[in-house]
């Protein structure tokens, strides 16, 4: 069964081409983690299973519905942090948990413990009473995933998670990940950190110009020389196939 789904998916921007035929699904407790250099899609890839955007073409799935129009009682499963974090900036902390929880359906009582406790798991203590307006963009970053998680989705999304995070909240971030995953979330994750992904992914998709150009494996070695190695290739490959499509190309 798949939770996350991108089937043959292509989006342009103008004459830009941001995801060009990709594939991708994620099964329940899988992290799926999608690699690529700045510009390479990921973010549009997310932004599709948001709902945010409605690709050029191909079909997405987040269990099983549209995201651009998902029933209620399958909205409440799924969680996602894409681009900016959606907090409240007027909120405070804990006005902002107690107020996502409820928003997941989540009843006043039970909304405000699980609210509690996700500032402990998010190491938000010294903030719970600051408005998320004045936070740090780190623990603004803390606040966002706290929010998108703390119903215990099933389907969950997270774009660059980790990039305002210091070494604790990183380490925060992929106890939460893993957890999530192993009592059946399906996560898509995008990065830049190979190490970082490496930690916590079941499987690494590495997008290069918006398309799917390979898999590493996380326990593997020389991840970094080998992601190098796909983007080269990949950019080798593009650029034959251009110059043999050049009326008076060498091929
Ligand atoms: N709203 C937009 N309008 C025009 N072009 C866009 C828009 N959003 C993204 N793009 C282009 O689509 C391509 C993919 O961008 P995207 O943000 O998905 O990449 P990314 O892999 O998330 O990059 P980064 O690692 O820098 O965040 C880029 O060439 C980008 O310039």
């Amino acid at each position: 069964m798949t939770a996350l789904l991108l089937d043959d998916v292509s989006h342009t921007f103008g004459a830009r081409t941001a995801l060009d035929h990709l594939t991708l699904s994620v099964a329940p407790g899988q992290v799926t983690a999608l690699i690529g250099l700045n510009g390479a899609g990921k973010t549009t890839a997310l932004r599709a299973l948001a709902g945010r955007l409605r690709p050029t073409r191909g079909t997405v799935r987040v269990l099983g519905h549209n995201p651009a129009d998902l029933p209620s009682n399958v909205a409440m499963r799924f969680g996602h942090v894409v681009e900016t974090p959606l907090v409240y900036p007027e909120l405070t902390v804990a006005e902002n948990l107690r107020c996502a929880a409820g928003l997941h359906g989540l009843p006043t009582r039970a909304a405000r413990q699980t609210a509690s406790a996700a500032v402990g798991q998010m190491g938000l203590d010294p903030w719970r009473l600051a408005r998320a307006g004045t936070l740090s963009m780190g623990n603004r970053q803390r606040l966002g995933i706290a929010c998108a998680t703390l119903h215990g989705p099933t389907a969950l999304i997270l774009d660059e998670p980790t990039s305002a995070l210091d070494p604790q909240g990183v380490v925060l971030v992929r106890e939460l990940v893993r957890g999530l995953a192993d009592v059946g979330a399906a996560v898509l994750v995008s990065s830049h950190h190979l190490d970082e992904v490496a930690r916590i992914a079941d499987e690494i998709v590495v997008l290069h110009a918006g398309c799917d150009v390979g898999r590493l494996e996380p326990g593997g070695t020389d991840l970094e020389q080998r992601f190098f190695a796909m983007v080269l290739d990949a950019d080798t490959r593009a650029a034959t196939d251009t110059n043999a499509q050049t009326p008076g190309g060498r091929a």
